[in-house]
């Protein structure tokens, strides 16, 4: 898969380096590619915002250099990549989302700033590609490019061979499976007691069928503490199934 990412701050990126996706692009199994927006800006200044049309507070991003930066990306190439925006008011992306971009061959992420960016920028592209406006969470960021490392992070991990375990993707929270839509439950790990605490016994018993049923029971029970909102999208038919496999 190839990345492009547009943004007046690179350096940001940097987390890209580190750990299994900086490994999966030295590997070529991802091909990551940073892009400073000022480099299509024309001014002594690389001016790149601009006051808004209609007046209210901020800048927004100039459409000139968006046009250019995302032409000499995207131009001059044998296919035609997804344009992925991050902002506030787009459709919020979740682990389907990942797993549907995961396939795609070629992304491009368009960091906006300030108020965001010229609305004709994505009219202009959806012209030549396909456009998402996409949020990662209700809440304010001051920028897309937290919003792009989450995304990128999310995609690539399911790329395979990224994460070496095809097992710890299939287990996820929220991967696709028989108890769909369940947070993890607690894990453990050496020492068996920890500060007086113990390892629930069941792990330990190597009952491998009373430490499966022990699992889906605590994600089960995990879910209804924090997210009953998943709990409640869970049909009938899922839990009746879950009884069965008690
Ligand atoms: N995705 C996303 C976002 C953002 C976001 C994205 C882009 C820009 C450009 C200026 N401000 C931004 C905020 N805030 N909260 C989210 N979930």
């Amino acid at each position: 898969m190839r990345i492009d990412i547009i943004t007046i701050f690179p350096d940001y990126f940097a987390p890209l380096d580190l750990s299994l996706i900086g490994k999966a692009r030295t590997s070529g199994l991802l091909d990551v590619r940073l892009h400073d927006l000022r480099s299509w800006t024309h001014d002594r200044h690389n001016t790149v915002d601009d006051t808004p049309y209609g007046g209210g507070p901020g800048m927004v991003m100039k459409p000139e250099p968006w046009g250019e930066a995302l032409d000499a990306v995207t131009g001059n190439a044998p296919s035609v990549p997804r344009l992925i925006l991050p902002t506030p008011s787009g459709a919020p992306f979740t682990q389907a989302d990942a797993s549907r971009l995961a396939r795609e061959p070629w992304l491009v992420f368009a960091c906006g700033r300030y108020e965001g960016i010229d609305s004709r920028v994505a009219a202009d592209a959806a012209e030549r590609m396909p456009v998402e406006e996409v949020s990662i969470g209700d809440y304010v960021l001051n920028g897309g490019e937290s919003a792009t490392l989450v995304m990128v992070e999310a995609v690539s991990r399911l790329l395979p061979g990224v994460l070496g375990n095809a097992e710890s993707v299939a287990q996820d929270s929220f991967a696709p499976g028989a108890m769909d839509n369940l947070v993890e439950g607690p894990v453990y790990t050496k020492p068996a007691v920890w500060r007086d605490r113990e390892v629930p016994p069941v792990l330990l018993s190597g009952d491998h069928g009373a430490v499966d049923r022990w699992r889906r029971d605590e994600a089960l029970r995990k879910t209804a503490r924090n997210r009953p909102d998943l709990l409640r999208r869970l049909t009938s038919e899922d839990l009746d199934q879950h009884d069965r496999q008690v």
